[in-house]
C-alpha cells in the first residue's frame, strides 16, 4: 500500500517523472472561476500535479485546449440507448462523460434480478465508471402488470456491491404520500443511504412530505419555478435532456453560479442517435453556454456538484490527488471533447477491447400471443372519451376528452383532431391484458407504430390509425424478441430488434444509429410531426408522469392515481 502512496508523491512533488504529463494546455478552475496555464501530471488514476512543470514518462502536447474534469450523467436508463452498457460505454465515454449513474428498472422491469445482476457484471467491465442504482419502484405501481417485482428484500442483497449508489428513483411519489407499506419498507432499509427522487409537478406540504422521507434529488422538472421550490426545499436539480425530455431550455435561468453547487446534468433517456447528432453531456454544456449560462455554472454542474451529490468525494477538480478524469476540450464554449482520460487511462478504440464480455440476457422476453384487429375494438360509448393529449418534447401529456366518432358499433379514430388509437398488450406472460385507447398528437395518417419499449412495465404499447397494422406491428414485435416496427398499409416497412429483454439490442451502437436513422423515416412517412416519434410511444405507458397514460389494465388518470 505504502509504495502506491510513494509513487503518487515522488511523481506529485516532481521528484520521479509522472506517467503522463499534459503540456502547454490551461485547466478550469472550477473553485475560481480562471483558466490557469498548467501543465498536469498524472499517476496512475490520480491527478499528482497542476501549476507546475512537470516531466512525463509520455509527454502529451495539448497546446492550445483547455482541460475540465469529466462530466457525470447523473439520472440515466442505459437500456434507453437501445444497446449494452458495454456499447453504452463505447458509444458515450469518448464525448467525456467518464461516470454514469444508472437506474436499471427498465431492464428490472422485465427481468427482475437477473437484471440488475447484468448490470452490476457490465459495470465491473466498462472503462467508464458506470454506477448502478438499486431500482426502487418495480413495478413503478399498482396499476400495471410489470415482469417481475422487487420488494425491499430482494434489493437488499445487493446494497453494498462497490459500484451500487442507494436506490433509484423513488417514482411511485403518490405511495410515499399514502404511506404504502413496500414504500415504506424500502424507504425505512435505505435510511443512511442516498435516495434518488422522482417527483414531476409534485409541489407544496405533499412535495414537504416526499422530502420528509429521505429523498433528495428530482430530474422530473420541466419548469424553473418548480425547480426553484425543490432546491429552495434542499433537493439537488438534475437538468435534464434526453431524446424526449427536454427540459435544458426551461432550467436555464436556474443555471448560474450561486445554485450550480445544487445542480447537475442528466440525460434520462438518450437514443444514439441523437448522441450522435446532437452529443451527449457535452451537447448540454454548448447549448447552455450559447444561451448566456455562465460556463463555471454549466461545468459545475456537470461534475464537481454532481458528484458531491452522490457521495462520489474523489473527482469533479482538476487537482492533485483527484480522480484523473479529464476531458481536453478546444474550448469551454464549443466542449468539443478532443480527448479523454478515465481514472487517468487515455480512452483508445483499443482500450474497450481490454473488457471482458458479459452475457446478455432475456433474450426470451417477449411472450405475448398473437393479436388481430378485431382486439383493438373500442365500443361506442355516449360519453366523452378520455384522449391522451401527447405534448412534443415531453413525457408529461394532457388529460383531454373528446367525443369521438362511431364507426358502426365501434368509436372511431378522427384523422381531422389528429385522434389515432393506442394500445398496451400485457407481454410477460402473466396475465395477457390488451386495453385500448385514444391519443391526439403523433400527427399519424396511416400505419402504426409498435414498440416493446414501454416505460417501464415494458409492455407493448401501440398506437396507428389501422387496426389491421396495429395487429401486424405487435405481431411482428414477438418474431423479432422485442424491439420497434413500423407499418404502413399491410407492410413493415422499419424495424428495430431489441432482443436483450426487448430492450436492447446485440449490434454495435453504429448499426443501432443507423437503423434508428431508417426507422425515424419509416414513421415519418406515416406523417408523424413528432421528432422522436419511437420514445414518445414508449412513454405512453408510463403512469407516474401525469395526467393522462394507458397501462395493459386501461387508462390510468395519474393526478388521481387510478384506472378509469
Ligand atoms: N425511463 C423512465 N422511467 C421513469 N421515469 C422517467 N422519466 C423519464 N424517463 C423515465
Ligand atoms: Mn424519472
Amino acid at each position: 500500500m505504502s509504495q502506491r502512496l510513494e509513487k503518487l508523491i515522488d511523481q506529485g512533488t516532481g521528484r520521479e517523472s509522472a506517467d503522463i504529463v499534459l503540456k502547454n494546455g490551461r485547466f478550469f478552475d472550477l473553485v475560481t472561476g480562471e483558466l490557469v496555464a498548467s501543465d498536469i501530471a498524472i499517476c496512475g488514476e490520480r491527478i499528482v500535479g497542476t501549476c507546475g512543470d512537470y516531466a512525463g514518462k509520455t509527454e502529451i502536447d495539448i497546446t492550445g485546449r483547455i482541460v475540465v474534469p469529466g462530466f457525470i450523467d447523473t439520472h440515466l436508463h442505459i437500456e434507453s440507448s437501445l444497446v449494452t452498457p458495454h456499447e453504452f460505454d463505447r458509444c458515450v465515454l469518448p464525448y467525456g462523460v467518464t461516470t454514469a449513474i444508472c437506474d436499471p428498472h427498465e431492464i428490472a422491469n422485465v427481468l427482475g434480478e437477473e437484471g440488475i445482476r447484468f448490470f452490476l457484471d457490465s459495470a465491473e467491465q466498462t472503462i467508464m465508471d458506470i454506477r448502478v442504482q438499486l431500482s426502487s419502484c418495480v413495478p413503478a405501481t399498482h396499476l400495471e402488470t410489470a415482469g417481475a417485482d422487487l420488494p425491499v428484500e430482494k434489493l437488499l442483497p445487493f446494497r453494498d456491491h462497490p459500484k451500487v449508489i442507494g436506490l433509484a428513483e423513488f417514482m411511485n411519489f403518490p405511495g410515499v404520500i399514502h404511506k404504502d407499506p413496500g414504500c415504506l419498507a424500502k424507504l425505512d432499509a435505505f435510511w443512511d443511504d442516498h435516495i434518488d427522487g422522482h417527483a414531476p409537478l409534485l409541489r407544496g406540504n405533499d412535495l414537504n412530505g416526499y422530502l420528509a422521507a429521505g429523498i433528495r434529488t428530482d430530474h422530473e422538472c420541466t419548469t424553473a419555478e418548480e425547480a426553484l421550490e425543490k432546491i429552495r426545499k434542499g433537493m439537488h436539480i438534475l437538468v435534464r435532456e434526453g431524446s424526449v425530455s427536454k427540459d435544458l431550455a426551461a432550467l436555464m435561468p436556474i443555471l448560474t453560479e450561486r445554485l450550480s453547487p445544487f445542480l447537475a446534468l442528466c440525460t434520462d433517456d438518450r437514443n444514439p442517435l441523437d448522441i450522435a447528432e446532437q452529443g451527449h453531456l457535452d451537447y448540454m454544456i454548448r447549448t447552455a453556454i450559447a444561451n448566456g449560462v455562465e460556463p463555471i455554472a454549466v461545468y459545475r454542474a456537470a461534475s464537481i456538484s454532481a458528484a458531491r451529490a452522490f457521495g462520489l468525494r474523489d473527482r469533479g477538480h482538476v487537482a492533485p490527488g483527484w480522480r484523473a478524469d479529464l476531458v481536453v476540450i478546444d474550448s469551454l464554449e464549443n466542449c468539443k471533447a478532443e480527448m479523454v482520460f478515465a481514472a487517468g487511462r487515455r480512452v483508445t478504440d483499443a482500450i474497450f477491447a481490454t473488457r471482458k464480455p458479459v452475457a446478455p440476457v432475456g433474450l426470451d422476453s417477449v411472450k405475448a400471443r398473437p393479436v388481430q384487429a378485431m382486439h383493438f375494438g373500442v365500443p361506442v360509448s355516449e360519453n366523452e372519451t378520455p384522449v391522451i393529449g401527447v405534448l412534443p418534447g415531453k413525457i408529461i401529456t394532457e388529460h383531454r376528452r373528446y367525443r369521438l366518432p362511431a364507426a358502426g358499433n365501434q368509436t372511431g379514430v378522427d384523422l381531422d383532431r389528429d385522434i389515432i388509437k393506442v394500445a398496451v398488450i400485457e407481454r410477460h406472460g402473466r396475465n395477457g391484458n390488451h386495453a385500448n385507447g385514444f391519443v391526439q398528437g403523433f400527427g399519424l395518417k396511416k400505419g402504426a407504430i409498435a414498440s416493446t419499449v414501454g416505460h417501464d412495465s415494458h409492455n407493448i404499447c401501440v398506437v396507428g390509425v389501422s387496426e389491421d397494422d396495429m395487429a401486424l406491428a405487435a405481431n411482428r414485435l414477438g418474431e423479432i424478441k422485442g424491439g420497434f416496427v413500423v407499418v404502413e398499409d399491410g407492410k413493415v416497412t422499419g424495424e428495430i430488434a431489441l432482443p436483450v429483454a426487448g430492450l436492447m439490442s446485440l449490434e454495435p451502437y453504429e448499426v443501432v444509429r443507423d437503423t434508428l436513422h431508417d426507422l425515424r423515416k419509416a414513421a415519418y412517412a406515416l406523417g408523424t410531426t413528432l421528432e422522436e416519434p419511437f420514445l414518445q410511444v414508449a412513454f405512453l405507458p408510463l403512469p407516474v408522469i401525469p395526467h393522462l397514460k394507458i397501462s395493459d389494465k386501461g387508462m390510468v388518470d395519474v393526478d388521481r392515481f387510478e384506472l378509469i
